[in-house]
């Protein structure tokens, strides 16, 4: 085997670790407070090459980029989110229903570029090292890179809001995308007048951030003290 190169500046300073934090604990999905101001192109392709970083099971990088600035392709967006919202108004209980409707849950024509990450199933074959048992992990893998270009995006102090209120087939026909690739996410991109402190969901009240320790499971199997020292922490917040 060829020797692999090793990265000559492997050690993050405390300060670059706590940028990386401060990026994770800070972005937010944004709706509502986009400006109509452009992104710069190298700025744009920032972002994209930080999408194309992510990781991907057997490295299959299934992953396809579509920018959309175009008024009247996001219009058609837009149409195809107006139908799908409606519908999903109708199923929720009377109440729900109410506060559903008050929320904004896209910034299609707000923001000034959007961008649908797709992902194609066969772009390696149909054996893929890591995906032969777990079927899902190429669409897993796009998701990586859609969450590459959401950190990298508040790095830059740009706004990134994901719109998965929208049929598949009416996201295919909008952006032309064929029958057999799967569209992952409907990214709209844009400077933002702010970022808000907390998930706008949980400041309406739609739900509450669970606890850390809630969800985190050391050991229940056969718990030690040293354990308990790590929940302790994970506590501490
Ligand atoms: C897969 C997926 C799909 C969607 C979302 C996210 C993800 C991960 N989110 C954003 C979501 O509501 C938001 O991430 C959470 O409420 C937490 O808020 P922050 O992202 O921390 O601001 C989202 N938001 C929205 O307004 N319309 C939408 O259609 C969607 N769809």
């Amino acid at each position: 085997m060829p020797a692999s190169a090793v990265q000559t500046d492997p050690v993050f300073s405390a300060t670059e670790r706590d940028a990386v934090y401060r990026c994770i604990h800070t972005r937010r999905d944004v709706r509502g407070q986009f400006l109509p101001d452009p992104i710069a192109d190298e700025v744009l392709a920032r972002l994209l090459r930080a999408a194309h970083a992510a990781p991907s099971v057997g490295f299959m990088q299934p992953w396809d980029f579509i920018v959309v600035r175009d008024r009247a392709v996001r219009e058609k967006v837009h149409a195809a989110f107006a139908k799908a919202t409606a519908e999903a108004a109708a199923m929720f209980p009377d109440e729900r229903r109410a506060a559903y409707q008050r929320l904004k849950l896209e910034g299609i024509l707000d923001s000034p570029v959007n961008v649908c990450v797709t992902c194609d199933r066969a772009r390696t074959g149909k054996v893929v090292l890591g995906r032969t048992h777990q079927p899902e992990m190429d669409l897993f893998s796009a998701v990586c890179a859609v969450q590459n270009l959401w950190l990298a995006a508040r790095a830059e102090n740009i706004g990134v809001g994901w719109v998965s209120i929208a049929h598949y087939d009416d996201l295919r026909a909008a952006l032309g995308i064929p029958a057999d690739i799967q569209p992952i996410a409907y990214l709209c991109l844009g400077k933002v007048s702010h970022f808000y402190e907390k998930p706008e969901l949980e400041s309406a009240g739609w739900l509450p951030r669970l606890p850390l320790d809630q969800v985190t499971w050391v050991d229940q199997w056969h718990r030690r003290p040293e354990d308990e020292a790590l929940l302790d922490k994970i506590r501490e917040g």
